[in-house]
């Protein structure tokens, strides 16, 4: 059996819609299984409405209805019928949201988070499946949540393999040979059946978990790009298409930040030894990267860039070493303080980190820090991480730079520069 996802960038319009439902259609690898995202930007615009909501700020109706309205547009479109029942399922999803507004925002900020921004899912799934339907695909619509169990950390919400191995083994394959089943990516539920999330762009990781749990044979993500190439395309005139990859270095790329695939996506299917194949959903007929446990073959340098990186050094006030203890006490603050580093560099008495410049965390973890350390730190930097470097790679992306912080392994180059 095989997964396919697609994401936002797939189904921005009505006409995306209609592209994807085509993709559907000429799938001969039966069962199928479909992970989608919310359409366009629609989660940009929930977590919007979300803000507004918790802030008691008054454009709260303007947004929901603005959402709405997108929606019900694209339905129009696609549905000339106006008794559809479509139109029906995407008015009761938004009930939801409507009967949340009606109350004060008194629950935790993460769990209102949760329970607003997982309707974009559920309303771009029902309108896909009743789309399918409609040009005679038969598909049926089912809700993530009863299947990706999780615990209770919303938005960010870990999931519960056991469980949900357990219940997608016990209903799907029977329902799989029937019909092409239609999913959300991205939201999953607790043991009390409350809706969480699994992290903004999780709906990748989501795919691979279906994977994992049904052993199917491949998942292959649509995407805007014709696979994984050796630089985002948004930042980089000349890129290559990277044909092949091995789970190993594809887990590598995204850990960095190459934003093409969620970083958690890579390692429940190389744990199943399931194939990820990465194609355009905008030229379906082209081949794109194909990422397995082969190693990658001729691997070309690839290129990825962070800007608004802050470069924070913490030196011992009493010239001890930098070493177990202070090091150990130093990750426990920025693990308090939820902080991702991006590199780190240490020596006889310094440590320094790159991260992405939040001000509000920033300010409290050098507050923090600066209780037991001297910390000196800058901002504005960008940080370029290189994969297969060699010394003309790093004089390219480095030329017109000063170089404030540079770490090498055997086959990756992280690089904190600044403008000079
Ligand atoms: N190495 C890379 N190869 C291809 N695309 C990349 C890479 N790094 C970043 N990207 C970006 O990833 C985007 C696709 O991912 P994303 O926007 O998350 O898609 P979706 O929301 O549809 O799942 C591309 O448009 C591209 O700008
Ligand atoms: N809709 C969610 C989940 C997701 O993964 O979306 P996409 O596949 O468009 O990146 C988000 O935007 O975070």
């Amino acid at each position: 059996m095989q997964v396919y996802k697609f994401g936002g960038a797939s189904v921005s319009d009505a006409q995306g819609i209609r592209n994807i439902s085509n993709i559907i259609k000429a799938c001969t690898a039966t069962p199928l299984l479909i992970v989608i995202s919310a359409m366009g930007k629609v989660t940009n615009q929930l977590e919007r409405l979300c803000e507004s909501y918790i802030n008691n700020e008054s454009d709260q109706h303007d947004l929901l209805e603005e959402i709405k309205a997108f929606h019900f547009s694209i339905a129009h479109e696609l549905f000339a019928d106006q008794q559809h029942p479509v139109f029906n399922d995407i008015a009761n999803a938004f009930v939801e949201i409507e009967w949340l507004l009606e109350e004060e925002a008194s629950d935790a900020p993460d769990y209102i988070y949760d329970q607003i921004v997982s309707i974009g899912e559920l309303v771009s799934s029902k309108i896909l499946t009743a789309h399918l339907n409609l040009s005679d695909c038969k598909a049926l619509w089912i809700d993530a949540r009863n299947y990706i169990k999780t615990d209770n950390t919303y938005k960010e919400a870990k999931v519960d393999w056991l469980k949900t191995e357990a219940d997608i083994q016990k209903t799907l394959p029977a329902l799989l040979a029937k019909s092409v089943i239609v999913t959300q990516g991205f939201i999953g539920s607790t043991s009390e059946n409350f809706t969480t999330t699994l992290g903004r762009d999780g709906s990748d990781y989501s795919a691979a978990i279906f994977s994992a749990c049904l052993s199917a044979n491949s998942l292959t993500i649509w995407k805007d790009v014709p696979g994984v190439l050796n630089a985002d395309p948004k930042w980089f005139e000349q890129t290559e298409k990277i044909p092949q990859l091995s789970y190993h270095d594809a887990i590598e790329l995204t850990y960095y930040g190459a934003n093409v695939i969620h970083p958690k996506t890579i390692k429940p299917l190389q744990n199943r030894n399931i194939p990820l194949y990465v194609r355009s959903f905008l030229n379906p007929s082209l081949e794109g990267t194909d990422i397995t446990a082969e190693r990658t073959k001729n691997p070309v340098p690839s290129f990825i860039f962070k800007v608004n990186q802050v470069l924070i050094s913490i030196f011992p006030k009493d010239y001890s070493f930098i070493i177990e203890e202070n090091l150990s006490d130093i990750f426990s603050i920025l693990h308090q303080h939820k902080v991702k580093v991006n590199t780190m560099l240490n020596s006889a008495i310094s440590f320094s980190v790159s991260i992405d410049h939040n001000p509000n965390q920033i300010n409290a973890l050098i507050d923090q820090l600066s209780g037991s350390y001297k910390v000196k730190y800058n901002t504005g930097l960008e940080l370029v991480t290189i994969r297969y470097y060699n010394q003309d790679t790093i004089d390219r992306v480095t030329a017109d730079k000063t170089i404030l912080l540079e770490v090498k392994s055997r086959h990756t180059c992280q690089i904190v520069m600044k403008n000079t």
